[in-house]
């Protein structure tokens, strides 16, 4: 019998709304529908001032109800443009906009906003979501969930596979009877930011900017030196700790002239950004003995950024998730259409082994 779902997906990158239609049968799932809705720069900003600076819960509930409705419209915007039967649709799986992720804390919480609530009334379809405040409950990391979802997509594959999401963040899932998962640190985030600095662009479309320099090996290799990328498993990160602060630090540290001015050439710093997110995922995957690595999210657009890799992991063979039939831009809208799908049937996702949480759970609250 067949279920239809949508999952809802805004990430750190904050670039926008991701949303999957999928038909889930029981041996198989499909994307029908899919679609990307840029956030505008109000909002956009909004959300950066509610991560980077203090703010009022007045403001927070605000902008949580804000977003709810953002989300409620502009899936009625893709279910009209999709000529989607809403009647068909059994829930919406919606990850909401992380404001913050703090699983090691003495009180681990990790915030997400987006009212469901509103979602639900407005669009009259059932809503999963606040997936990951029960793993922390068990004490996991809370984060990530997508090597659940790899898991389920590619086991079929014979080959010893690792999966690499590469959005803000990236994220690493190690499949086979062992699965493992975790973020490998910074994916886009630091080279958004330094573009965005420098040059006024979202991002370094398709590498361009970054292959125009060429990176600084003792820059790279004290940006390395950040105590994340050798910490244990398992871990997440986020925007907590990959961020505009982060980086500034790490260039005075490396060239503190009195003068502020910068020792190094603004174009080999973004190259440097790059080879620091192609070492970081590099290094694990060769820990992981992987012979496949299938990458997905933005970071597959940038073609330079997949050339660094396939340089750094020869004998490993890289390729898009979309060589693999599904969608690199979408898989973590799938995901979440894929989450909401298991909470419905009140099934428990195999994320302990992942997360550390004391065990399988069932994820998400309904909404309706
Ligand atoms: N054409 C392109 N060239 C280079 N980079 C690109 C291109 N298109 C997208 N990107 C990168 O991909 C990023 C968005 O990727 P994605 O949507 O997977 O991130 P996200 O889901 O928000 O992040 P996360 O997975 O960490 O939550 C953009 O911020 C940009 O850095
Ligand atoms: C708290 C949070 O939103 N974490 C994100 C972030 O973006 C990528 C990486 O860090 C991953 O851990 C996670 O999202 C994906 C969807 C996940 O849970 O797999």
């Amino acid at each position: 019998m067949s279920e239809y779902y949508i999952g809802v997906m805004s990430g750190t990158s904050l670039d926008g709304i991701d949303i999957a239609y999928c038909q889930i049968k029981e041996h198989s799932f499909e994307l029908l529908h899919s679609d990307a809705y840029p956030f505008d720069k109000e909002i956009k900003e909004e959300i950066l001032k509610a991560i980077n600076t203090p703010m009022t819960l007045k403001r927070i509930g605000e902008l949580d109800t804000r977003l709810g409705e953002m989300y409620a419209n502009t899936i009625e915007r893709f279910i009209s443009q999709k000529r989607i039967d809403k009647k068909q649709i059994t829930a919406i799986g919606l990850h909401g906009q992380t404001l913050w992720h703090e699983p090691n804390s003495a009180n681990p919480f990790s915030m997400q906003l987006g009212n469901p609530n509103v979602i639900t009334a407005l669009t009259g379809v059932s809503v999963v979501s606040d997936f990951r405040r029960k793993d922390i409950a068990l004490g996991g990391q809370g984060a990530p969930f997508a090597p659940a979802f790899h898991q389920y997509l590619f086991s079929r594959l014979k080959a010893k596979i690792a999966v690499v999401n590469i959005g803000g963040m990236a994220n690493l899932s190690i499949l086979g009877e062992r699965l493992r998962g975790y973020d490998t640190g910074c994916g886009n985030v630091l080279m958004d930011y330094w573009i965005s600095l420098n040059r006024g662009e979202t991002y370094d479309k398709d590498g361009e900017w970054a292959r125009s320099g060429t990176f600084d090996r003792d820059l790279l290799e004290q940006m390395l030196k950040e105590p994340y990328f050798s910490k244990a498993i398992p871990k997440s990160t986020g925007r907590e700790l990959f961020n505009a602060d982060w980086l500034e630090r790490e260039l005075r540290k490396f060239s503190p002239k009195k003068s502020g001015a910068l020792s190094i050439k603004k174009e080999d710093v973004q190259a440097t950004l790059l080879e620091l997110s192609v070492v970081t995922i590099a290094n694990e995957v060769k820990k992981s003995g992987a012979d496949m690595l299938i990458v997905c999210g933005g970071g597959v657009k940038n073609s330079y950024l997949m050339q660094r890799l396939g340089d750094k992991l020869k004998g490993t063979e890289v390729v898009p998730s979309d060589e693999c039939g599904v969608s690199s831009e979408f898989m973590e809208s799938m995901a979440f259409a894929w989450l909401a799908h298991e909470r419905v049937h009140r099934k428990c996702v195999k994320l302990s082994s992942i997360t550390g949480a004391s065990k399988d759970s069932i994820l998400g609250a309904i909404y309706e």
